[in-house]
């Protein structure tokens, strides 16, 4: 079986490394810059950084210069979503260097579009899959997408590589993850998931770990280790 992969996050807001409840506008934490945080975490080990500019996701301007500046210190496969929804601004995201870039309200209100830039891309774009229930949320997450399956058979048909599903209701909230939509995605799709949300315990780690079987790559990590609920290493340790 595969080791899970760790992304842990850094979500811009205003300039600032950020982490939101329920992704909500107003609940911001700030955890300092956005490269102290991504040099923290290169530094501790990780592979992967998931890398978020939160005002392009709910449309109040962007981060795009601090996230061009942060993407030359990395030498970290990174993740980069957020107002990721046109020709330009995927130029702009993949000119970072980054490995890849997740589509988050493109994939439910522009579906031609996305399929056009999957087929040219291929595994550098993935969805992600931001849901309440089964219901997908876009737009910051405010406006509501259409069904998870259905988006989702339709992604797969068009060759998308790769879902991140975000249970909405539990990011920030270090409530645990929701393994059974983990699970019920995965039976869906042969693609790989990664997973988003709630991660609050090294254990939830490993009972994310027992489902890479059943395709999950890998989790996001985000409000439990800017509150120190462990550290990167012990996180890397535990699903080893
Ligand atoms: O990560 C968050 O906390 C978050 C909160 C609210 C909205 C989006 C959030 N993150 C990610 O941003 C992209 C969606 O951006 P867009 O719709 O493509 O502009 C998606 O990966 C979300 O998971």
């Amino acid at each position: 079986m595969s080791r899970l992969e760790l992304l842990p996050a850094v979500d811009i807001r205003n300039g600032q490394a950020v982490r939101l409840v329920k992704g909500a506008s107003g609940t911001e934490t700030s955890f300092g810059t956005p490269l102290a945080a991504a040099l923290a975490w290169q530094n501790a080990g990780a592979e992967w950084l998931h890398l978020v500019d939160l005002d392009a996701a709910f449309g109040t301007g962007d981060n795009r210069e601090i996230i061009r500046e942060l993407s030359e210190q990395m030498n970290i496969k990174v993740e980069l979503s957020g107002g990721i929804r046109d020709d330009a601004s995927l130029a702009a995201a993949l000119a970072t260097g980054c490995r890849r870039v997740n589509l988050g309200t493109a994939a439910l209100e522009q579906p031609e579009w996305v399929a056009k830039v999957i087929a040219e891309h291929g595994d550098k774009i993935a969805v992600g899959l931001d849901v309440v229930g089964t219901t997908l949320r876009g737009r910051g997450w405010t406006s509501e997408g259409g069904d998870l399956y259905e988006v989702l058979a339709r992604l797969d048909s068009e060759g998308c590589a790769r879902y991140v599903v975000t249970d909405v209701n539990r990011d920030g909230t270090l409530t645990g993850p929701n393994l059974e939509l983990l699970r019920n995605v995965c039976a869906a799709t042969d693609k790989p998931v990664v997973a988003s949300g709630g991660v609050s315990s090294l254990d939830d780690l490993r009972a994310i770990a027992t489902l890479t079987g059943e395709g999950v790559e890998g989790a996001i990590v985000g409000k439990a280790l800017y509150e120190s609920k462990f550290t990167l290493e012990e996180a890397l340790e535990a699903v080893s």
